[in-house]
This record gives C-alpha cells, structure tokens and sequence, in this order.
C-alpha cells in the first residue's frame, strides 16, 4: 500500500511541475514554473520538519495518518478542478502552488507519524526486510515507474489520436491518480492497521509537556544518545557525500572529456547503486554487525567520492558513481534499521523527523555548494604523457569532501564499533561467507597461555612435562591440560574421536566433537587459571583441528578456524611451540611406545604430510606468536630453547612478581627457566 502511495506521489510531483508549465506557452514562464513548483514541494520540509515530529510522537499516530491522508486528498484532488471551473493559468498555477505547499507541509506530519509506528507492527529481525522494501519501492521503483507510467499515458494518448475532454488529460489523470493513493491509504490505514492507534503510558505521560519542552526533549535525546548522534551524523554525512557528487557532476563530466549524456549517465549510475546497495547490500553481508557495516558503508561511499575525484576516464567514473550510491544506499539503509530497533517508541517520531529533514537539507545544502564551489574554480589541464588529466576545482572538492566523509565514517565506526578486537577484513570475509566473527569474551587474563603443537610422537608430552617441572620447581602456579581430554566431558569425547574400535565418526562430526572437547576445556580450566594468573601448558589447542580436520580431512581450513574461534571465544596462545617432525621419525616414536596405535595415528603417510604442512603454514603467517622447534633434536636441547623464549615472556607478568617466581634466583644465582636456557647457552630475548 505504502509502495502503492510512494506511485501516486512521485507521478504527482511530476505531474505538478508539468502542469504548471503547460500552462505557460512561453518557455522560460514553463521553465520557472516546473522548478517554482518543484522548489515549493520540497520547502516545507525545512519550515514544518522540525516540529512535524513532535506531532507523531503527542498525538495518536493512526488518527493523524488518516487525517493527513485525507487533506492530501482534498487537496491535491482540486489542482486540476481550477481550470475545468473556469480558473486563469495564472490562478490555476497559485492555486498548484498553495495546495502543493499544504499537501507537502502536512506530508511532513505523516512521514515522522508512519516512521514511528512501523516498529511497533513488526519484530526486530523483520526491520531491516520492511526498510529495503520502503526505500527501493519509494526511491528506485515508483520514481521510475511514475516517469514512465506518465510518458506512456502522453505517448499512448498522443498516438492514438482521440481526443480527450479536458479533464481526462493524462496529466489531469496522473493528479487524480495522486489524490486517490492518498484516499486509498487513509482508508487503509484507518479500517486496516487498527494496531497502529493508542498510546504507550510513556507517550501519555510525555503528551502532558507542552510542545515546545517535546521538542526540545526530541533533540537532547538525540544529543546525549551516543549511538543514534553517530547514526544521525553518519547518515548526514553519507547523504553529504552524494549531494556534493550530484551538485559537481556537470562540471565533473566535463572535466572528463565527455559531453551532456556523461552528466545523466553519472546521475542515474548513483541511483542505480543506491538501489543496489539498498536492495542486495544485506544479501552479500549477511549476519555482518550492523553497526559495523554502517561505518565501513560511509568510508565506501567516501572513498569513492575520492576516487571520482581521481578517475580520469568515463568508465572510472562510472564505478566510482556507483560505489558511491551503492554505499550511501547500505549506510541509510542500515542507519535507519538501527535507529528503528534502537530508539524508543516516545521520541521515535522526532528523531526520524529531525532524519527525514536532515537528508533533505544535507542534500540540498551539499548539492547547491557544490554547484556553487565548482562554478567559482578554475581549471588546470596536466599532461601525464599518455593520457592528460584536467585538475580542476571539481576534483579538488571531490578529494576533499571524500576525505571529510571517510574521517567521519572511522569515526563513526570507532563510536559504535560491537564488535571490537575483530579484525574488520576477516569479519567481513567472513560474514560474507556466513560465519561472522565473534567478538572475543571478555576476561581478566593475567597468566600465560602456552600451547605444544605438532605431529604424532613429536615429542609434545615430554615437552609440556620439562616445561612445568622447571617452573614448578620455583612453585610457580602451572597448569598442564591437554586436548582432547583434559576435562571428564573431554575425556569421553576422546574416547569417541580416537578409539580405533568404536564407529568412525564423519569428518564433520570429528571436528564438531573436537570443537566441543575444546569448549568445554576452554570454558572449564583454561579461562579460570588464566583468570587467577596462573602459567597454562596445553599439548595441542586449535591448530591441531585446522592441521588434522582441516589439511588432514580437507575440510574448509576458515570453516574450521570460525567452528574453533566460536568454541573458545576467540581465546589464542601467548606462544605456540611447533615441534616440526618428519612424520615418518614421529610415527616410529610412538610405535616404539609398543602399545599400539589410534585411529588417527593410523592414518595415511599422506594424511600425516598434510598435517605437517598444515602446522608449518600456520606458523609462517604468524612467526611473533610460533617458536618453530625441529623436534629431531634431544629433548633437552629444545626444552631450553622453549625456556629462553619463556623467560623474555614472563618478564612482568603476575608470575613473574610472585614472591617466588621462576625468576627468582637460587644458590647459583639463577632462575630454573635460566638455568634450563643456559643448557644450550641460550640468551632470554625472544626468537622465532
Ligand atoms: N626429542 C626427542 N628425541 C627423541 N625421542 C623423543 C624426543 N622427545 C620425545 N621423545 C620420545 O618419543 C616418544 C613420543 O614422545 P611424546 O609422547 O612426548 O610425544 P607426543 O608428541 O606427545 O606424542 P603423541 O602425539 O602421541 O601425543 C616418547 O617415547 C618419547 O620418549
Ligand atoms: C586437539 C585435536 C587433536 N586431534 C588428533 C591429533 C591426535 O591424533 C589426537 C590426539 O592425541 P594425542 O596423541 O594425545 O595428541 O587427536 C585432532 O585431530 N584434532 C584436534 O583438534
């Protein structure tokens, strides 16, 4: 119905402009009657706006829906009686003037009215579906529709060659169309959206207030609400950045070497992207924090300005246009979604009223300045060689206002930012992909993580054993755990994952099994010790599942690493030791054990190659956090290399400042962690 309503208006601001003109002969008189008229329908929105609001939010919202809606009706009904009872074009035109000024003046009253009131009807999770469907059929497809559906009316009429009485004009239609939307609507609203009506006691009581106290209420809410003065500014700003493109395009268009169609091929590309934007943006993101998105959408839409500003060729420019639209269109599309679900229903109808208003001023003021600057600047053609670029004033604006947009979409994103820690490139590759980052749990950790990794009989266990003893020895508060297994949930999961005897568990299966084992050790030994500032040693932590699930079964590594970061709540090592071993040489170490092998020591050479690779890989993409250890050495060897790189870790942190530490010192005046360093005369800076 909304959609039905957006038709009637768009042909109706058409068919207002035309009609007044055509009632001109003279074309200047049409030309200053089509903008006059156009101007006047989007004035009173700077004169009514702000106190359109307070009226959504004071009186019952369906009454004043159907009210407005029938004005409307009444009013843009009788543009097109004047001349039909004898009225002069010149009586005919301010009677346009004045009922196009009261209709949008009190469209003012319905918008903020209807703004306020769709939350109420809806659940959260369907906001942003309803706010697509709003904006593409009120900015992409009835505009459209309403040019075409009015030339088709001219054309058809004009080639069938009937004539037709004076007031079935297809412009007289078109009016008469915009009138009844209206009728249609207050029809609808009132027998139709009964929900709509009453009041919250909140409402009531702020209704008791005069309505100057509301509407100073309506913008200190707006003021002292960190989240919706981003989200309003931000919208602003995005808005900002396609105005000062719309206002600099002729001149822009110019300065490319192209003619008058480069200037409306650049217009309509913003609107398609905004389209784009609005309508697959949600599609391609999928579950990507909407806060997130909305500051990265304004950088888009910045950025691209300044890349217009840059673009030396038609074609340039027409990606450039496009991300601009496509990212003003997603950050309004998710700056209104989060303002729906955010703001309370009392002051709903001011804050969208002070949006509604804001857009249209932002827009206004950003398209006439920029209209303004690139007319007062001068041009410099530079020649680069093969290709010459004109820099103008034109780009100059385009660079800076990009610059401005981009300053204020960082920060935007950093205000509002739910998710931080996350990097934003993995979580939005990862939200595209469906699996958007969690944000790590929040906890006090004052000890150390240090995780054993590497292939069968790599010599993990003996490692995590030298590795506590030496700090124990300086009752250090150590804690020695392991995956899977550690907890006694783990240890029947091990006993399914590893049992030779018992079903094989799919691939997927395996990996959720380990992902559980892991959860569950994270949640119930990991994350205490760590808390409490003790020293954890794990033999194998997440890069087991990445190398064995991932390379070994060649499941989708990122799949794995999502199920993994879940699981622990984004927990990573302090240091991961990789003892990197030929897995033939591993292998023989634990038949050598001589009590038989489990079902993934049994698998292929092949299988164990993977895995190895996999480790290795690992390590490489993050060398800060690995200490590579080639595990054919003698255990003691490698035991001293780990406590060197230990001993530089542990320096400031609460183990360290224990009053016995490993660091305190014993008769030979040395620490056990500087002692067991000292076997291979290791220094303590850290390596890896
Ligand atoms: N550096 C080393 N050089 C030679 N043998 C070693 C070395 N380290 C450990 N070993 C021996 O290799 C065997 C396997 O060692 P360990 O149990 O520590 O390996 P692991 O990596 O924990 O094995 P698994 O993968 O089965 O858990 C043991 O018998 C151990 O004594
Ligand atoms: C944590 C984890 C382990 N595995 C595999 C690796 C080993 O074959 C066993 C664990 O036995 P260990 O000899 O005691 O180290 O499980 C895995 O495939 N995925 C994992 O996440």
């Amino acid at each position: 119905m909304l959609g039905a309503a957006s038709f009637g208006d768009w042909i109706g601001l058409l068919a207002t402009g035309l009609f007044a003109s055509a009632q001109f002969s003279n074309s200047a008189a049409q030309g200053a009657a089509f903008g006059g008229t156009i101007a006047v329908r989007l004035l009173p929105a700077l004169l009514l706006g702000p106190i359109a609001g307070v009226f959504a939010d004071r009186f019952d919202r369906r009454y004043t829906m159907v009210i407005v809606d029938l004005l409307r009706f009444l009013f843009y009904g009788s543009i097109p009686l004047v001349p039909l009872f004898g009225g002069s074009p010149a009586l005919t035109v301010t009677w346009a003037t004045i009922a196009t000024f009261i209709g949008e003046t009190i469209t003012l009253i319905w918008i903020p009215a209807k703004e306020a009131a769709v939350p109420n009807l809806i659940s959260k999770s369907q906001i942003e579906v309803s706010n697509q469907l709003t904006l593409v059929t009120t900015y992409g497809i009835t505009p459209i529709l309403a040019a075409l559906g009015l030339s088709a009316l001219t054309a058809g009429v004009q080639h069938s060659g009937v004539s037709l009485p004076d007031w079935a004009q297809p412009v007289q239609l078109a009016l008469y169309m915009n009138a009844l939307s209206r009728l249609a609507t207050a029809l609808v609203v009132f027998f139709g959206i009964r929900e709509i009506g009453g009041k919250s006691a909140e409402r009531r009581a702020a209704a008791e207030q005069s309505m100057s106290r509301q509407f100073l209420d309506g913008w200190q809410y707006i003021g002292r609400t960190p989240l919706v003065r981003g989200l309003v500014l931000g919208i602003f700003g995005a808005f900002a950045a396609g105005g000062v493109v719309i206002g600099a395009a002729r001149t822009y268009a110019t300065s490319l070497g192209a003619g008058e169609a480069a200037f409306y091929l650049l217009f309509g590309t913003i609107f398609l992207g905004l389209a784009v934007g609005i309508g697959l943006g949600p599609m391609i993101v999928k579950d990507l924090s909407r806060r997130r998105w909305f500051g990265m959408n304004i950088v888009l839409a910045s950025g691209s300005v300044m890349f217009l500003g840059l673009a030396f060729h038609l074609s340039m420019a027409l990606v450039g246009a496009l991300l601009v639209g496509a990212g003003a269109g997603m950050a309004f599309l998710a700056g209104t979604t989060l303002l729906y679900g955010e703001v309370d229903d009392a002051v709903r109808g001011r804050v969208f009223a002070v949006v509604q208003i804001g857009v249209r001023m932002v827009l206004l003021l950003a398209i006439t300045l920029a209209g303004l600057l690139v007319g007062l600047g001068s041009s410099r053609r530079v020649d680069l060689g093969a290709i010459s670029v004109d820099i103008s004033s034109t780009r100059v604006l385009l660079l800076v206002a990009g610059a401005i947009g981009i300053w204020v979409g960082i920060g935007s994103f950093r205000q509002m930012d739910d998710k931080k820690g996350v990097p934003i490139l993995a979580d939005l590759i990862g939200s595209v992909r469906g699996r958007p980052l969690a944000p790590p749990e929040e906890f006090v950790r004052t000890g150390l993580f240090v995780v054993f990794e590497g292939g069968e009989g790599a010599g993990k266990s003996t490692q995590v054993n030298l590795l506590a003893d030496a700090l124990r020895a300086d009752h250090l508060d150590v804690v020695v755990t392991r995956e899977p297994g550690a907890t006694e949930l783990g240890a029947r999961i091990r006993g399914l994952v590893l049992d030779a005897s018992s079903h094989e568990p799919s691939p997927r299966a395996e990996a959720l099994l380990y992902a559980a084992d892991r959860a569950h050790h994270v949640a119930t030994r990991v994350r205490p010790a760590l808390e409490r500032g003790a020293v954890v040693i794990s033999d194998r932590y997440v890069d087991s599942s990445l190398a064995y699930q991932g390379a070994g079964r060649t499941l989708p590594v990122q799949e794995i690493a999502w199920l993994s970061s879940w699981a622990t709540g984004g927990l990573k090592p302090d240091l991961v030791v990789l003892l990197d071993v030929d897995p033939g040489v591993g292998l023989g170490r634990v038949s050598a054990r001589g009590v038989g092998t489990d079902r993934l020591e049994s698998e292929s050479k092949a299988f164990h190659e993977r895995v190895r690779y996999a480790f290795l890989d690992l390590a490489a993409a993050d060398p800060k956090r690995y200490l590579v250890l080639d595990a054919a050495r003698p255990a003691e060897e490698l035991a001293g290399e780990v406590a060197a790189r230990l001993s530089g870790m542990l320096a400031g942190t609460p183990a360290q400042s224990a009053p016995t530490s490993a660091f305190s010192k014993s008769a030979s005046g040395e620490s056990p962690l500087e002692e067991m360093a000292e076997v291979l005369d290791l220094d303590e800076s850290p390596k890896s």
